[in-house]
């Protein structure tokens, strides 16, 4: 059996190659620039105003002026002003010809369509967002590898794109395997369990950007299983297969994924929960088999399969390490690295009841795992333990 270390490593080393996809704006959220945008226009575009008031020549400040038209957001045509002359102006609407500042209305007095400024800060080119002030022509606007959030892609539709390309999400497919699996909302017969790994991805899988997934079920069979893999390995690059991965006479999932050319590259991890973790690489696709066990599958998941996903998207790792102060004593045997379910607040960390493979319940209030290295025997209420807090 390897360390946490060594099989993270092993991972990493086995990275899937990005592959670049070019997406609406509209669909582009949460993904990573693939490329440099270079701006095609100057933003703004035109001088313009960022106070609704008045535009005017900077050197006739202490003159009262003339108030000649109207500059609105959106006009169509151009006002010039001469010395002596000034515009009523709008936010976001073009400074006329010839204007260099705006005052703001508040600090103005009008009668007879003459102005009078009252505002003893102006400065030239007060109230002005120069053309070009964001962003100039020709000028890098926002870089690869840059995170698509909300602003950057309010930024990108500000400048005029409307499609970029990012680093796409791999295509991935899930198995089920076990004769004992039912469907939620059917009833149980003797011997039968709930499926909720399916759930439990997919939901994890779509909170890190991957919506491009394909569930697929074998019983416990051999020859089923391979097939079933064969197929999902064709068209997808990433596998996650479910259950049937330790050492029980129905568990062929190490067998299948031999029979379909898969190098295995680790079996088995000193780690609790999901030490039958299993990895192997297909030419460039990543198969993973994860315990049947949902909090041992899900461990896995976030610890294992999560940050390859991501580095192949190229994004940042949103499972988050940090320290923390333990609020319970905890005790383990050396041997295996221990990921609790635990709950953390405010530099506090609390570990959950219910820590078995088997059971959800804890790790359904969890927003975090206490990690208690291979050869530590647990922690002491007070300590500062290892903090990987989840994306939830
Ligand atoms: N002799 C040994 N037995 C086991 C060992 C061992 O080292 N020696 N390891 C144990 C550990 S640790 C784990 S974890 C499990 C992993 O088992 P498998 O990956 O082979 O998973 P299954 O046996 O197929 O299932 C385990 C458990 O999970 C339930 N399950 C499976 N799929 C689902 C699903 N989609 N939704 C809900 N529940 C599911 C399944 O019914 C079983 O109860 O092996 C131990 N055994
Ligand atoms: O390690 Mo298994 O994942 O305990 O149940």
């Amino acid at each position: 059996m390897i360390s946490v270390q060594q099989a993270k490593q092993i991972i990493q080393d086995a990275a899937l190659a990005p592959k670049i996809v070019k997406l609406p704006l509209s669909e582009a959220f949460g993904f990573t620039l693939a490329e440099d945008i270079i701006a095609t226009v100057d933003i703004p575009n035109f001088a313009q105003s960022s106070m609704d008031g008045y535009a005017f020549k900077f050197a006739d400040k202490d003159k009262p002026l003339s108030i000649i038209g109207e500059m609105a957001a959106g006009v169509a045509n151009q006002l010039t002003i001469d010395t002596g002359q000034a515009t009523r102006i709008f936010t976001g609407a073009p400074l006329p010809q010839g204007a260099d500042t705006v005052i703001m209305q508040e600090k103005v007095a009008v009668e007879n369509k003459l102005l009078t400024l009252q505002d003893d800060n102006l400065s030239f080119g007060l109230n002005v967002r120069p053309k070009g002030a964001e962003v100039k022509r020709g000028e890098l606007a926002i870089a690869k590898e840059t995170y698509l959030s909300a602003a950057a892609l309010g930024f990108l539709a500000g400048i005029g794109c409307t499609h970029t390309h990012v680093y796409a999400a791999p295509k991935l497919a899930i198995i089920l395997t076990g004769n004992e699996l039912q469907e939620p909302g059917k009833p149980l017969e003797f011997g039968h369990v709930y499926e909720a790994n399916s759930v439990i991805l997919t939901a994890a899988l779509h909170k890190a950007g991957i919506n491009d997934i394909t569930i697929l079920r074998s019983d416990d069979n051999p020859e089923t299983l391979t097939s079933v893999l064969k197929q999902a390995l064709e068209s997808n690059d990433v596998v996650l297969l479910n259950g049937g991965v330790s050492v029980g006479d129905y568990d062929y999932v190490v067998g299948a994924t031999r029979a379909c050319g898969v190098e295995q590259k680790f079996h088995k991890i000193k780690q609790k929960p999901g030490k039958p973790l299993f990895f192997g690489t297909k030419h460039d696709k990543l198969v993973f088999g994860l315990p049947g066990n949902p909090s041992s599958g899900l461990t896995c998941f976030y610890e294992y399969v999560l940050p390859a996903l991501e580095r192949s998207m190229h994004k940042q790792a949103s499972v988050v390490v940090i320290t923390a102060t333990a609020t319970h004593n905890y005790t383990k045997p050396a041997g295996l690295t221990h990921f609790l379910k635990a709950f953390y607040t405010e530099g506090k960390v609390t570990p959950l009841h219910a820590q078995e493979s088997f059971r959800l319940h804890s790790f359904a209030q969890a927003n975090c795992f206490i990690v208690l290295p291979e050869d530590s025997t647990g922690c002491t209420a007070g300590n500062t333990v290892e903090v990987h807090l989840l994306p939830l």
